[in-house]
């Protein structure tokens, strides 16, 4: 069995964060572990607050974990503040954990702020370079660049997230006209095409596709094709998304596809 870690945040409606990841990593069929950073007051609304963990607790749940478990992947999600960034760096650096998919979580599908802005920049120069791929949907690509949105100019976006130090970044297209996932490796680009579903249902949708996205390099795929597989998912989970849980945009339903024809 692979064992994928995630570092992130609780949700307690439970349809992003720590709570997709596993549901991920389930769909996926590797063993998931998690180290979490802070915890939020949240549903499918919003987020009415915010705790964040003292950044030794996450150091010692990510050693706890790395010691006996072991690591095969590791995905960073909602992070929250400069110093838990920071210190998230160092261990993974410290403790050399392989396949780094960095999910630089800025902003909730509900509009809360999710991360500090004075952490951008130690995203940037402290765990940007240690990641095997970052993976900012349409807007946080931007954000992170510092420059107005524009689908047109992806690519652009791409190359200059790329010399910030990943070996590789996908912008996810949830939010593009297309819904293709743009990857650029430093040589070459390759969209990641499939069917959109017209659904709203797609909180968590970037959680589960970072999650499984780091299964799939555990498992030992190459980056497009877990690139692809996770594509898959994360598309299926928005596909069987479950508009009755909630008031606002309901969570994704990661186990959707597979427990179809089940009996309940
Ligand atoms: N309506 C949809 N239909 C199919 N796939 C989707 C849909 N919305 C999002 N996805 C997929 O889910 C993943 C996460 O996408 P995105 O919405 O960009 O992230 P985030 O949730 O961080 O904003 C991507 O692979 C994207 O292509
Ligand atoms: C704790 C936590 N982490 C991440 C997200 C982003 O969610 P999404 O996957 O919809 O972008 C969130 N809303 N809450």
């Amino acid at each position: 069995m692979k064992r994928v870690l995630s570092i992130a945040t609780s949700d307690s409606g439970a349809g992003a964060g720590i709570q997709a990841d596993l549901k991920a990593f389930l769909r996926c069929g590797v063993y998931g572990t998690t180290a979490i950073v802070a915890t939020t007051a949240q549903n499918t609304v919003g987020v009415t607050d915010i705790f964040a963990f003292p950044p030794e607790v996450a150091e010692k749940q990510i050693e706890a974990v790395a010691s006996d478990i072991g690591v095969d992947a590791v995905k960073t999600g909602m992070l929250f503040n400069a110093g838990m960034v920071s210190a998230v760096a160092g261990a993974i650096d410290r403790l050399g954990l392989p396949n780094v998919v960095v999910d630089p979580v800025m902003v909730a599908e509900s509009g809360a702020v999710l991360l500090e802005p004075d952490a951008v920049e130690t995203y940037k120069s402290e765990l940007f370079p240690l990641a095997t791929v970052i993976t900012p949907n349409l807007n946080e690509a931007f954000a992170l660049v510092g420059e107005p949105v524009d689908e047109d100019r992806m690519e652009d976006c791409a190359v200059t997230l790329h010399a910030m130090g990943p070996k590789a970044v996908i912008i996810t297209g949830g939010h593009t006209s297309t819904g293709a996932d743009l990857l650029y490796d430093g040589e070459g680009f390759k969209r990641i095409e499939g069917p959109v579903h017209p659904s709203e249902n797609t909180h968590g949708a970037g959680c589960t596709y970072s999650s499984s996205l780091a299964s799939f390099l555990a498992l030992g795929y190459g980056i497009e094709e877990a690139a692809s597989r996770a594509h898959a998912v994360a598309s299926e989970a928005v596909e069987h998304g479950l508009g009755e849980i909630g008031e606002g945009a309901g969570p994704v339903h990661a186990l959707g596809g597979v427990l179809k024809g089940v009996a309940q």
